[in-house]
């Protein structure tokens, strides 16, 4: 299975010394928070690193409030970072203008949400074309591209339908094809079985599985669930704004299943996980 994209996406600008095959490089990122009223401060991120290579498939886990919303947040473009940088694809994000990064991360970056975040105006077949509408290709081009993204997730057709007369798993599956149809370099996914029911859960997952394995999408994910991450490549643990372990999948999907369970059994013993 070849990739969805019409072209891939350039990186703009400069290039900078980043290994190889990094697609994302996280260095000594920080996020503090802060009140300007009541003058609280809240450290979220304090110096955290963390490198994901072409074709993997991370899962970050942690504890309620050890920092991985405000990671993916920052990622997103979505928050500024207080100190600490992000490299997507070699380049430095906080050294590109505001509209060259608004570019560069439409064209490298995929997002998938909890709550699949369609616009209801729109049909399945519409909100996956949005990404390529948005650049600016032609509709000839966009057409075959939504097709064959819409046959691979197995919602071909629901072309026409619009969000509220499909289910959540569907609904979900429609927002992963939005978030793969320009063949982003990194797919972000923050709790995407959330809002679904077990079955559909194991739906979704093991098409993230599937795109990692036949087509390379590099995936990070944010997870609660040990089961979700079981599906990944890698697990990382976040506690207290820094990275506490790593786990990668070397054995069969049971095993590092268990050792997620002991991973998070050790994460709790100060904090409980969410
Ligand atoms: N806007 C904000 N203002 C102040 N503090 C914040 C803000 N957002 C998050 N925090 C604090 O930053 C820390 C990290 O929060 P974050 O939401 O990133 O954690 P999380 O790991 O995603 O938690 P959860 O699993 O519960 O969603 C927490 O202590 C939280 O209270």
């Amino acid at each position: 299975m070849q990739p969805f994209h019409l072209t891939q996406a350039a990186p703009h600008g400069q290039m900078h010394a980043a290994p190889q095959n990094a697609v994302l490089q996280v260095r000594n990122l920080t996020k503090v928070y802060g009140n300007a009223r009541t003058g609280v401060q809240a450290t979220a991120l304090k110096g955290l690193n963390l490198t994901v290579e072409r074709g993997d498939f991370v899962s970050i886990m942690g504890p309620s409030g050890s920092g991985k919303s405000t990671l993916l947040n920052l990622l997103a473009g979505l928050d500024t970072a207080s100190s600490g940088e992000i490299w997507v694809q070699g380049q430095n994000m906080a050294s590109m203008r505001q509209n060259d990064l608004a570019l560069f991360r439409r064209r490298n970056l995929g997002f998938v949400f909890q709550d699949f975040n369609l616009l209801d105006t729109l049909t399945l077949g519409e909100n996956i074309a949005l990404p390529l509408s948005l650049d600016g290709k032609k509709n000839q081009e966009i057409r075959p591209a939504v097709l064959k993204v819409m046959s691979f997730l197995g919602i071909n057709e629901y072309l026409n339908r619009y969000p509220y007369e499909v289910s959540g798993g569907q609904q979900q599956r429609a927002a992963v094809a939005r978030a793969v149809v320009h063949n982003p370099s990194l797919l972000l996914a923050d709790e995407p079985t959330g809002n679904l029911d077990s079955a559909s859960s194991r739906a979704l997952l093991e098409l993230f599985q599937r795109l990692n394995q036949t087509i390379g999408t590099t995936i990070l994910m944010v997870t609660h669930d040990p089961l979700s991450a079981s599906y990944s490549r890698r697990v990382v643990s976040i506690k207290d704004g820094q990275v506490h372990s790593e786990l990668q999948r070397s054995a069969d999907q049971q095993a590092f299943f268990q050792q997620i369970l002991n991973l998070l059994a050790q994460l709790e013993g100060s904090h409980g996980v969410a």
